[in-house]
């Protein structure tokens, strides 16, 4: 046996899962069921989902803006064909947070909207044309929908205390409208404000039509799903109804499904068994799923492998990101690497991206396990995060690895499609 293939066998074993993976899917079903019932942080009710669309007028026309950092998009979109007629985007170079920043952004769009013919003139048109303002905003917020931290860069300040961002927003287009724009006939009311993960899975319920789950794995790893209303532990239900709007027919709840933000990142405490070369910090031990499984991470246990056995030098100077485990997973074109090491490297790319893929498998099957999900024969998840887009390996093995057959469909533009869903979803419900 040379030294690569002992190399080879012991990072296998390493690597691989000892556990089956029915065990496993078992271990994170129960894993799930706990978090749902005992974490403030984790699991956490994000909005009801209607189940009626009777009201939407098709003259109604939806601005979806997606501020996620420091590239801002923003896009036009008509609903219920899910098009997007026209979209834009700039760079965010202001990062101090508070009115000023909001309002620069604002007075960008409107001036892009402007040139671009979607607002008129008043002396073009006497008809007002009305915008819903739908908005993806990446950063955490609290109940009330108030900024809580943004981190990314940006720098918050106190002149946002006590204002939402639906808020912000809102008096943003009203003061940009009023001082630049006064001759322009329209209005714009800025209806939801949502989160990524929420945006993702409602453009996946959207655009799937059957149940789905929706994963992101990109930077990180999450996921979003529906759990009927009554899976919800007391305090669940409590902040949810305080977010619900007062003429919000309560009582409906009880008959609902509501979007489930898991933060699956931190599932596998007692499940993964990390390795010393994936320990980057006290984060993994906190998030063992988004460690083994992310972009961010996975290629970081790559390098302190290849550290470890000397394959690379202390000083290597090629920064291991998910573009290159990828690359290496494949067995593309060797740019970096000593020849005779080059097919090894290949190989432990492989190992721990079916490790990510098969807990992977069995978390989409756990979750699918416990939403109760009505078909048999497949499970349909809508995904977003370039790392698994740009991987067909990985997306293989979480097939491979997966007892249903798992149909994986990419949502392109979900942050801006997931907006203007919202907004349609919750504006053509009858209880709102
Ligand atoms: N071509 C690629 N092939 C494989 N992985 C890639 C590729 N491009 C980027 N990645 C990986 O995908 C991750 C970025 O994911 P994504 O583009 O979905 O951004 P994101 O998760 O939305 O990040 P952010 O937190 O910056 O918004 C990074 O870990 C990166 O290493």
């Amino acid at each position: 046996m040379t030294i690569r293939s002992a190399i080879a066998r012991e990072l296998a074993r390493m690597i691989l899962p000892a556990d089956s993976i029915v065990s496993v899917v078992d271990q994170f079903q129960e894993e799930l069921l706990s978090r749902l019932q005992t974490s403030a942080i984790s699991m956490l009710p994000q909005c009801s989902v209607p189940d009626e669309r009777l009201r939407w007028n098709p003259k109604d026309r939806i601005l979806a803006i997606d501020f996620g950092g420091t590239r801002l998009k923003f896009a036009i979109v008509s609903l219920p064909q899910i098009v997007i007629e026209y979209d834009d985007a700039f760079e965010l170079t202001y990062n101090i947070v508070d009115p000023t920043f909001f309002n620069g952004i604002i007075y960008k769009i409107c001036t892009k909207l402007a040139e671009n013919g979607y607002v008129k003139k008043k002396n073009e048109t006497s008809e007002v044309t009305k915008f819903f303002v739908s908005v993806t905003f990446s950063f955490p917020l609290n109940a009330k929908g108030e900024v809580v931290a943004m981190g990314k860069g940006f720098v918050m300040t106190n002149a946002l205390q006590g204002l939402t961002v639906k808020q912000l927003i809102q008096s943003s287009f009203e003061r940009i409208i009023s001082d630049n724009f006064e001759d322009f006939s329209c209005a714009m009311n800025v209806c939801d404000v949502i989160n990524d993960a929420v945006a993702v899975s409602l453009t996946s319920k959207f655009i799937c039509e059957n149940d789905s789950i929706s994963l992101i794995i990109g930077t990180g790893t999450n996921a979003c799903f529906e759990v009927p209303y009554g899976y919800l532990p007391p305090f669940k239900k409590d902040s949810l109804r305080e977010t619900l709007p007062s003429n919000y027919n309560k009582e409906t709840l009880n008959f609902k499904h509501v979007l489930v933000n898991s933060e699956i990142g931190f599932i596998g405490k007692d499940v993964i068994s990390l390795q010393p070369f994936d320990i980057h910090g006290g984060i993994s031990y906190e998030m063992p799923l988004e460690c083994v499984t992310s972009g961010k991470w996975l290629p970081l246990s790559l390098r302190n492998i290849l550290l470890q056995y000397n394959i690379i030098p202390k000083n290597f100077p090629i920064e291991f990101n998910g573009e290159l485990v990828c690359q290496l997973a494949e067995d593309s074109a060797n740019t970096w690497f000593e020849d005779q090491y080059y097919s090894l490297i290949c190989q432990i790319a492989r190992l721990l991206i079916k490790r990510a893929a098969f807990y992977v498998a069995a978390i989409v099957q756990a979750i699918d396990i416990i939403t109760g999900c009505k078909n048999y024969n497949f499970i349909h998840v809508g995904y977003v995060g370039s790392f698994l887009q740009h991987s067909t390996f990985y997306r293989e093995q979480i097939k491979y690895y997966s007892s249903i057959d798992i149909k994986l469909q990419f949502l392109n533009h979900s942050n801006l499609l997931g907006a203007a869903i919202a907004t349609y979803l919750n504006k053509s419900d009858k209880h709102v």
